[in-house]
């Protein structure tokens, strides 16, 4: 897919953006809550996981499927970074 036509499609910072407004209003039925409340050492378990499924779907999957498997590892990424208090910008001085 070409970056010009995402139309609508979520960037890494707007999903940001969603997370952070769920985690300050906790909406019931919310997935991000539930990683939240299992607290560091379980988002932390959900990365090791979902990086494992990437290198995975990576190594003997499709493009699809591995683009798939970047996307949730960014999601996951994104809820430990909020359960720790980090900011985009945290990270992105790093970059
Ligand atoms: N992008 C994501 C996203 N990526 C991954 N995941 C979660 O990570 C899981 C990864 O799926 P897997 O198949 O690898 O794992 P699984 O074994 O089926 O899942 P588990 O039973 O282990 O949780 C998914 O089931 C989701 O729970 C996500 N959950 C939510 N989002 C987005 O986050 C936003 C907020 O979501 P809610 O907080 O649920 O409203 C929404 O825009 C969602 O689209």
């Amino acid at each position: 897919m070409c970056w010009r036509n995402l139309g609508s499609v979520k960037s890494f910072e707007s999903l940001f953006a969603e997370l952070s407004e769920k985690a300050q209003t906790r909406p019931e039925g919310s997935g991000t809550v539930a990683e939240l409340d299992s607290g560091i050492h379980g988002i932390g378990k959900k990365v090791v996981e979902e990086a494992a499924e990437v290198w995975m779907a990576a190594e003997y999957e499709s493009d699809e499927a591995a683009a798939e498997e970047i996307s949730q590892l960014l999601y996951h990424l994104q809820v430990l970074m909020i359960a720790k208090g980090l900011t985009l910008a945290d990270v992105y001085k790093h970059l």
